[in-house]
């Protein structure tokens, strides 16, 4: 039987939502379907998260000092995970922990990553088919690993649909990590900084070309702390070095889901768009009407980006 295996990450109360929508998509493709969790603790709504997944069974790495996403401590667990499972399949969701981790794997086992596929599904020899969009979207690629395995893709969140079941069985196995790495992580120090991950509040703010100077930054900063919002940005703010590549959104960026979007001097490239289907309700404020960005808006604004920050500062009580 075909063994799925998935990265399950932490998120607010209990797993990161891309990790139900996973699962889902793994019952699909594989009649046996297991997760590798990694956490200080097994909480309660880590318990409830995992009984509600549909998986068969958790592989469970514990590292009581190790508060947040240690790249050497996850890659380590993953991959003995890997040896014990020999999954035909691993998905990973395109977070920065997931897509730091599927190129650590695939190297280790000397096998392919597909990143961001937007279809999964299995051929008639019994491979995965990845789909995703190349050539800046303009073609749709299906790329198979043809003899290597595992088989591995990531996925961003909003792709796949969770099938929310009702809480079941899932086997918890508590693993241990064999060798030397073990100590050093159970004190928390693996000499490696804490990965956040952006644009997973409610609201997002972003800026984009339209901006003319990197100190313009300071209005939208203030904008985004007053709507208690993330900052983040379209590719062309990245390239002038005004913000750092976690914060762009699109495709070779973050996909984000929040409820609204504002996005500020964006003109709406096929790119930047193909990271925004996930939002609830975009509001796009631009000088142009004609912006691909202004027909996707559910609230377009014509005007000048900077006089409509400060007049929503202003509306907002500052
Ligand atoms: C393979 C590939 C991957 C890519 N991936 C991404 C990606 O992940 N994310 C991404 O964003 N891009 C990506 N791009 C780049 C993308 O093609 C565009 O170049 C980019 O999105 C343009 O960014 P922008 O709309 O912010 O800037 P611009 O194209 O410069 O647009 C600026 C907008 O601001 C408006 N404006 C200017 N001044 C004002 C003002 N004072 N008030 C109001 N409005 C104003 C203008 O009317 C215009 O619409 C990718 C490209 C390729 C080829």
């Amino acid at each position: 039987m075909r063994t799925a295996l998935i990265y399950l990450q932490e998120g607010p109360g209990g797993l990161h939502p891309v990790c139900a929508e996973l699962a889902a998509k793994a019952t699909e493709l594989a009649g046996d379907t297991a997760g590798v969790l990694i956490c200080r603790e097994l909480t309660g709504d880590l318990t409830a998260a995992l009984r509600s997944s549909g998986l068969s069974r958790v592989y469970l790495y514990t590292f009581p000092a190790v508060s947040a996403f240690r790249q050497e401590a996850h890659r380590a667990a993953v991959a003995d995970c890997v040896e014990r499972v020999k999954p035909e399949i691993l998905l990973f969701g395109a977070t920065l922990e997931g897509r730091t981790l599927a190129p650590m794997i695939g190297a280790a086992f000397k096998t392919g990553v597909t990143a961001d596929c937007t279809e999964l599904s299995i051929n008639s020899e019994g491979q995965l088919v990845q789909t995703r969009p190349a050539f800046g979207g303009r073609i749709m690629a299906s790329i198979l690993t043809r003899t290597a395995r595992p088989q591995i893709a990531t996925v961003r969140q909003g792709v796949f649909k969770a099938q929310p079941r009702a809480s079941g069985d899932c086997a918890v196995i508590p693993c241990e990590l064999p060798g030397e790495l073990r100590p050093r992580l159970q004190t928390g120090d693996d000499g490696a900084a804490p990965v956040l991950e952006q644009g997973r509040r409610p609201v997002v703010v972003a800026v984009g070309g339209g901006l003319k100077d990197k100190a313009d930054l300071v209005l939208f900063e203030q904008l985004a702390q007053k709507l208690d919002a993330d900052l983040m940005c379209s590719r062309v703010l990245v390239e002038r070095g005004f913000l750092p590549q976690g914060r762009q959104i699109g495709l070779s960026g973050s996909a984000i889901s929040a409820e609204l979007l504002l996005c500020f001097g964006i003109s709406g490239s096929v790119q930047f768009l193909s990271g925004v289907k996930g939002v609830k309700r975009l509001c796009a404020v631009n000088e142009d009407r004609e912006a691909e960005i202004m027909k996707n808006a559910d609230y377009p604004v014509l005007g000048d980006l900077y006089g409509v920050a400060r007049a929503m500062l202003a509306a907002a009580g500052d």
